[in-house]
């Protein structure tokens, strides 16, 4: 297998063999980053088939919806930092397992964003509105399974799970736009890594999205 060439920012905790699942953008060249923050993004998905989201209300991402998640304080991991979140934007608990790695950069902002995102199936706790986040159920429409799994989710839809009924799909117009390109890795447990580049005014500028290999 030939070796991918990761753009500057992404590296790999293990020695895990991917496949590129996406790049592109206008930009030839990855954006200049001085320094890197470490951050934290959680989803809370059930049956495979509902996800939940939050609208941020103030602050960086205003407008957008997303997971829960911020910055890893000093003297915590990004475990506790993931946990420590949740609770404090949504009210819950859950058990949080890693599923990839974003880097993420804004032209002109001081610093590179490297955000660890993580899922659970389940979670404990009632969910609360926050003065950061409100949170809401989307279901996973069909379109963010990857290609690969189509033949096995045609015959159980799940935008038709009992769990989804009646929910809103994954409003992505509002949402950043990479997370099109590494949501239906982690819908698919597929553990990925990527980076993408958004000018000043949040367009992006350049993406690339890698994942262990499918199964088949
Ligand atoms: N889905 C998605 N999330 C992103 C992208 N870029 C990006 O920073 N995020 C996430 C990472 C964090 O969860 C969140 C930014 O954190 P934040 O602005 O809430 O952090 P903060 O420092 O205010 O956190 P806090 O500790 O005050 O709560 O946005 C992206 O491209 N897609």
């Amino acid at each position: 297998m030939h070796t991918l060439h990761l753009p500057p920012g992404v590296e790999l905790q293990h020695n895990i063999s991917l496949v590129e699942t996406a790049n592109g953008g206008a930009s030839e060249q990855w954006v200049d980053y001085k320094k890197v923050k470490f951050y934290t993004n959680a989803f809370v998905i059930i049956n495979d088939a509902k996800v939940l989201l939050g609208y941020k209300k103030r602050g960086f991402g205003q407008g957008l919806w997303n997971g829960f998640g911020g910055k890893v304080d000093p003297g915590e991991t990004s475990i506790q930092a993931a946990q420590r979140e949740l609770e404090e934007e949504a009210g819950i608990n859950a058990p949080l397992e890693h599923c990839g790695v974003l880097f993420f950069v804004v032209d002109g902002a001081d610093a590179a964003f490297n955000i660890d995102v993580y899922r659970a199936n389940e979670y404990t706790g009632t969910i609360t509105e926050t003065d950061e986040m409100r949170p809401a159920w989307f279901s996973i429409q069909k379109e963010m399974l990857p290609p690969v799994n189509s033949h096995t989710t045609a015959d159980c839809s799940s935008t038709s799970d009992k769990h989804a009924e009646g929910l809103p799909p994954i409003p992505l117009g509002q949402m950043w736009a990479d997370d099109e390109f590494w949501m239906p890795l982690m819908f698919s447990g597929r553990p990925f890594v990527g980076r993408a580049d958004f000018d000043a005014d949040s367009k992006m500028l350049k993406w690339w999205f890698a994942a262990t290999p499918a199964e088949s």
